[in-house]
């Protein structure tokens, strides 16, 4: 692997003698891998009737890695979301944020949603995920990402942090701040990574990884936990950021990575400004240890922080359930028919619960909660996003395998003959997991896939 110059140098000038053992990639290949959503099954069933390698990872209890030549997006599984492809290694950073179920947790750069994706199977459901990303068009990747996964509660934004952070101050119990980097993480997967890099590029990510981590600070609440992570190796980016936040933060204290069972401690001579940092206490993965390049550190707001008062948001207007969906929900999803219902243009939308008490009113909300779907010609006509939330909980479904040719049928968008399901609208499964609904008439299954997820291969 041919490293940029001004790389080599900076490094060299680091590490000395043990550049060329930390850098000495520990596969041939980049490594490949995938997360198991714990949304779907445990990490344990997967393991067990996965019908392709799959070995556990180091990084996290949920990841695991994959041969080179396996491609994930092909697999009936990825389609039902029971896998997210995600390097090993960059499972690692969410897993720190220990993540129970009912917390308020923030995710501010998370496009294209791997990372987003385990909190979401942290919460199991169960308290509210605030998805933001800045660019427009990764924050609809993330919409796609996180419905396929199935999560019911989720506010996404595509927002710039210091919105967020003006509109729900010391909200959230959990923050992960994945900042946009320099990449020297990424110089083997991708080579346009070593192709830009320079040392203006570094200083740029590390102003802008300072700003959203400021923003990051401001929305946790007293004693809250904020991990910060980056996919590179420079100073200025990593332990030099940190120890420059900690400076400026007394209220925040670090806390100590070294028994996370995999990677090396940080480097003190990366922020040799700061010589109280105890720079020992991130955690670096370097080439060497099997992932291609991470950093992260773990770090606690004080309990007694001053706590702002967010200013308060309109509570939204709860328009009438119509007939047409009540009708629908009794039929095959008696479970919502109760939950209240909000507008989305033409949409109607399950929205997250909780989700009023966010102050969201200015902000750009990509999605709040799970798209029902829309009344047409006094008929309802259900959404994608509804039978990949709720799909196992359909009253009329159709149960295919891995190793059914309906399944590849499916999702190539063809009809498909029903076995089980009844007249009507159904939920299809693969192993139990939803791959989207159909309407079923004369024992065939007329195919409701979105054209653009299709697998034509
Ligand atoms: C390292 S990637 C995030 C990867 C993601 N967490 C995951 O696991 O799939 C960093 C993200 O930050 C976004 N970003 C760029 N500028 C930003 C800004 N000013 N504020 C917040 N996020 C920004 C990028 O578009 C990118 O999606």
């Amino acid at each position: 692997m041919e490293f940029p110059q001004d790389f080599t140098a900076r490094e060299r000038a680091l590490l000395g003698a043990r550049f060329d053992e930390l850098y000495a990639y520990a596969t041939p290949q980049p490594a490949r891998g995938v997360t198991v959503n714990a949304l779907r099954c445990t990490p344990e069933w997967f393991a067990q009737h996965a019908d392709f390698d799959a070995q556990p990872s180091k990084f996290c209890p949920t990841a695991f890695t994959t041969a080179a030549d396996f491609r994930p997006g092909r697999h009936a599984w990825h389609h039902a979301g029971v896998l997210y492809a995600q390097e090993p290694s960059a499972s690692a950073p969410a897993a720190l944020l220990d993540v129970q179920p009912g917390m308020r947790v923030a995710d501010l750069c998370a496009a294209p949603g791997g990372k987003t994706s385990q909190l979401a199977a942290a919460l199991q459901g169960q308290g509210l995920l605030l998805a933001n990303e800045f660019v427009a068009a990764r924050a609809e990747i993330l919409r796609q990402n996180l419905e396929r996964m199935g999560v019911t509660n989720a506010v996404i934004t595509n927002e710039d942090t210091a919105r967020l952070a003006a509109a729900m101050p010391g909200q959230f119990d959990r923050v992960l701040v994945d900042a946009p980097c320099s990449g020297e993480g990424m110089f083997r997967k991708e080579a346009v990574a070593a192709a830009q890099h320079n040392n203006a590029l570094v200083a740029h990510c590390a102003e802008l990884g300072a700003e959203i981590l400021e923003n990051a600070a401001a929305l946790l609440a007293p004693g809250g936990v904020l991990v910060y992570s980056t996919c590179t190796f420079a100073p200025a980016e990593d332990e030099g950021q940190i120890a420059a936040f900690l400076a400026k933060h007394p209220a925040f204290t670090l806390c100590d990575l070294s028994g996370c069972g995999f990677g090396r401690p940080g480097e003190a001579n990366r922020a040799p400004d700061y010589p109280d940092f105890r720079a020992g206490y991130t955690r670096r993965i370097w080439p060497a240890d099997g992932g291609e390049g991470h950093f992260m550190a773990k770090l606690q707001k004080a309990a007694d922080a001053d706590a702002p008062t967010p200013p308060k948001g309109k509570p939204p207007k709860v328009p009438k359930a119509p007939a047409e969906w009540l009708d629908f929900a009794k039929t095959y999803f008696p479970a919502l028919a109760s939950r209240p219902l909000a507008g989305a243009g033409e949409w109607l939308l399950l929205p997250t619960p909780g989700s009023e008490t966010l102050n969201t009113a200015k902000l750009r909300v990509v999605r709040g909660g799970v798209l029902a779907g829309s009344v047409l010609k006094k008929r309802f006509q259900p959404a994608h996003a509804l039978f990949m939330a709720y799909g196992a909980q359909c009253t009329n479904r159709e149960a295919l395998t891995l190793t059914d040719p309906r399944t590849a049928a499916w999702l190539r968008g063809e009809e498909i003959d029903a076995a089980t399901a009844q007249n009507g609208w159904c939920a299809v499964l693969v192993d139990g997991f939803p791959l989207g609904g159909g309407k079923v008439s004369g024992g065939r299954i007329k195919n409701h896939y979105p054209k653009g997820l299709r697998n034509l291969q």
